[in-house]
């Protein structure tokens, strides 16, 4: 469960004064989510998300107000926060810091369809496009400067092949990407996963949990899509996803000479990255609640398919 903090009716018919979002109707824990207390709250006017940040690195949630702003301007179909009658978003409840976003309609996709592929793909190319502009910064905080020092800290936990191959791979991905990227930057989501997502039907409804928003390669944010929306449960990729995807996110940005050459690599990166942080919650860093972690293998499996080859990009 992701109420972490409790709170009561009054508090939050409180809290709302400050916005003109009406007045208190209903508060509902939710119980999904893994790290931060999320509230619906309906008002006589409209539907919220409350959110109270119980961890994580709170002087860089400005970054995430910003781009969320930057991106709901753009009329990207994000979680815009609402901000107070002084024009201030970032509040402070019950001793943690405070968020009140409009609640985006639909659900989390488990096997999406095609069409919602689509929309997913043209969402992001369009989001792209728009974030190469966003002038905030925060260096990727899983990125190769991540995964080349963290990886040591499971290789204890891993039979001898797979430590011989998480290495390797960090050495192939530390000679090829070297230390500067000629890779087109720009503010990216950093794990767009289906359950980052709302789906209305094939609509989708929003984009949400900006909270490993960062900016770096758009690259990398691409793959990590291609590996959870576009992966069969063996770990191959699934080919109509796949492109429905990559077709529609070029029809908004077409990929460049040097991203097409990364793009291989770019899939075993990403999948590594969760392979590694998946191990690091289960052995090294578990959570002070009982939520199910995520399974590392699950990236092990799509990690060892990835090393086969791509599939070829679509034109
Ligand atoms: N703006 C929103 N609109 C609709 N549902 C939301 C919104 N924000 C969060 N949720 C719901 O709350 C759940 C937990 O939110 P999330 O930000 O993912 O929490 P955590 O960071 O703790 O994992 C989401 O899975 C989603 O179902
Ligand atoms: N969506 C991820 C969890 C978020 O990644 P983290 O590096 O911030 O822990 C997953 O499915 O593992």
């Amino acid at each position: 469960m992701a109420v972490f903090t409790p709170l009561d009716d009054a508090q939050v018919a409180d809290f709302l004064t400050r916005f003109e979002a009406g007045s208190l109707k209903e508060l509902k824990g939710v119980a999904s989510g893994t790290e931060n207390t999320t509230y619906f709250v309906t008002t006589d006017s409209r539907e919220l998300v409350l959110t109270l940040f119980e961890q994580g690195e709170h002087e860089e949630l400005p970054f995430f107000v910003d781009l969320l702003d930057y991106l709901d301007e753009h009329r990207l179909p994000v979680p815009g926060p609402l901000h107070d009658r002084d024009g201030v978003a970032l509040q402070s409840l019950a001793g943690k810091p405070a968020l009140l976003f409009p609640r985006m309609p639909g659900k989390h996709p488990t096997a999406p369809s095609i069409a919602q592929c689509s929309a997913l793909g043209d969402t992001l190319g369009h989001m792209h496009s728009v974030s190469r502009h966003f002038e905030g910064q925060r260096p990727n905080p899983r990125d190769l400067h991540w995964l080349a020092p963290m990886h040591h800290r499971v290789l204890a936990y891993l039979s001898p092949e797979d430590q011989a191959l998480m290495s390797d791979e960090i050495d192939t991905y530390q000679a090829f990407f070297g230390d500067a990227s000629d890779l087109p930057q720009g503010a990216i989501h950093g794990d767009l996963f289906r359950d980052n997502t709302l789906f209305d039907g094939e609509q989708l409804g929003g984009i949400i949990d900006f909270y490993n928003g960062c900016t770096g390669d758009l690259l990398f944010d691409l793959a990590i899509v291609i590996n959870d929306w576009a992966t069969d449960d063996d770990g191959r990729l699934n080919k109509e996803r796949h492109d429905a995807i990559l077709t529609a996110y070029q029809t908004r940005r077409e990929l460049t000479c040097s991203e097409r050459d990364a793009w291989p690599m770019m899939l075993r990166m990403t999948a590594l990255r969760y392979w590694l942080s998946r191990l690091l919650v289960v052995y090294v860093d578990p959570p002070a609640h009982d939520l199910t972690p995520h399974d590392p293998q699950r990236f092990r499996t799509i990690l060892g398919q990835r090393l086969k080859g791509a599939l070829p990009l679509p034109a």
